[in-house]
């Protein structure tokens, strides 16, 4: 996407053909600062500290990490090092399993003088892979923005509410849940955007306001507590969120919070949407509450605070009571039965087996 005029990816190969270069996503709101990746201990340092964060482009990060790795020693030995280090860097998005296993099982087809080259070639089919399936995803999403538009009056947006950052910044390209909401707005289609995920890491806050802001769609942040409010007041008529790993039966996980957003959209009788690539489902679970596993992040996240002062200081502060102790689970799953449809690169399914088997039947051979 553009920022200040500029087309962007989140992750691209630097122009010394050697290094890859990313978004570091830690800096947001704050600064744009790109930072570069020399190793593959660089681009798993990168996925496990967040400079680079959201499934699709977890994923896409892994995949170059491999490549860096295979330009430094392409031996088999070497090639299983990485794909173990880099799927040990975060465990719930299952994009990383997906990425780490489809370069595995190519590169060691390739003898090891061609290793680097292939891997840097398949580390870049995945990223543009991942842009075509994120604008399929916004012209199948936009067509129920555009439904839903009909229904409104002249002047009146689409209210969209989103959770945590499922934008541009978290894919290479466009983003999940944010593609349908950029395809409307560019196509003219008034809509509106609640911003939500304010905490633990205040990623809707800090990334998904930055990037809708950057591209001028209206948006307005709130609490995470909110949304329900705002969903009984008529002020919401969808929600659209991302998912780390979705089961074969359609339950879906994702950012802290997606759960309770879902009930109360559910009790308000309003459409909960959930935009995903494929590479984001797992046909070898059935089972998302007790199969997915959720990740515990640092107790920090929850008890300290970071943010720019008044006179321009980034500083961090704590914010709960010395001495009580402090638990972050940072994902959580949405059974199937609360999700209106998955919106996904081959259409809007319905969330159950049938549904997913049907539209990705190669995948379903693989993993059984
Ligand atoms: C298109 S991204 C979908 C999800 O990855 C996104 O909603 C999310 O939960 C990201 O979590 P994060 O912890 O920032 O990696």
């Amino acid at each position: 996407m553009n920022v200040d005029g500029k087309k962007y990816r989140t992750i691209w190969l630097a122009a010394d053909g050697a290094s890859v270069e990313i978004i570091d996503q830690t800096k947001f709101p704050y600064a744009f600062e790109i930072a570069k990746l020399h190793t593959m201990e660089d681009a798993a340092h990168a996925i496990r500290v967040m400079q680079v964060r959201g499934a699709p482009l977890i994923g896409a990060t892994a995949a170059y990490g491999v490549a860096l790795a295979m330009r430094a020693d392409p031996s088999d030995a070497s090639l299983d090092a990485a794909c173990s280090a880099l799927l040990q860097t975060r465990p719930t998005a299952v994009n990383l399993y997906w990425a780490l296993d489809r370069a595995r099982k190519t590169l060691i087809q390739v003898a090891p003088e061609g290793r680097a080259d292939a891997a840097f070639v398949l580390a870049n089919d995945i990223c543009d892979e991942d842009i075509a399936i994120n604008m399929a995803i916004g012209m199948h999403g936009m067509d129920i923005i555009t439904a839903i538009a009909r229904t409104k009056r002249e002047g009146e947006p689409v209210n969209i509410l989103t959770h945590c950052n499922a934008g541009w910044l978290a894919t290479v390209d466009w983003g999940t849940a944010t593609a349908p909401v950029y395809m409307a707005h560019d196509s003219g289609i008034q809509v509106h955007v609640w911003v939500d995920e304010t905490r633990p890491r205040n990623q809707g806050a800090f990334l998904t306001a930055w990037e809708l802001g950057h591209h001028g769609v209206p948006h307005t942040v709130i609490a995470d507590n909110a949304g329900g409010h705002l969903m009984q007041h008529g002020e919401v008529d969808m929600v659209i969120t991302g998912t780390d790993r979705t089961t074969a039966t359609g339950d879906v996980c994702n950012k802290i919070g997606t759960y309770l957003k879902a009930l109360a959209a559910r009790d308000c009788d309003l459409p909960f949407y959930v935009a995903l690539p494929s590479p984001t489902i797992d046909f070898s679970l059935s089972d998302g509450i007790r199969e997915i596993p959720i990740e515990e992040r640092s107790g920090t996240e929850v008890s300290r605070m970071t943010g720019r002062t008044d006179s321009g200081a980034i500083e961090t502060i704590n914010i709960v009571a010395d001495g009580s102790p402090v638990g972050n689970p940072a994902f959580d799953v949405t059974p199937a039965r609360l999700v209106t449809g998955l919106i996904t690169e081959r259409g809007v399914l319905g969330a159950n087996r049938q549904s997913l088997a049907e539209a990705f039947p190669e995948r379903v051979r693989v993993s059984a």
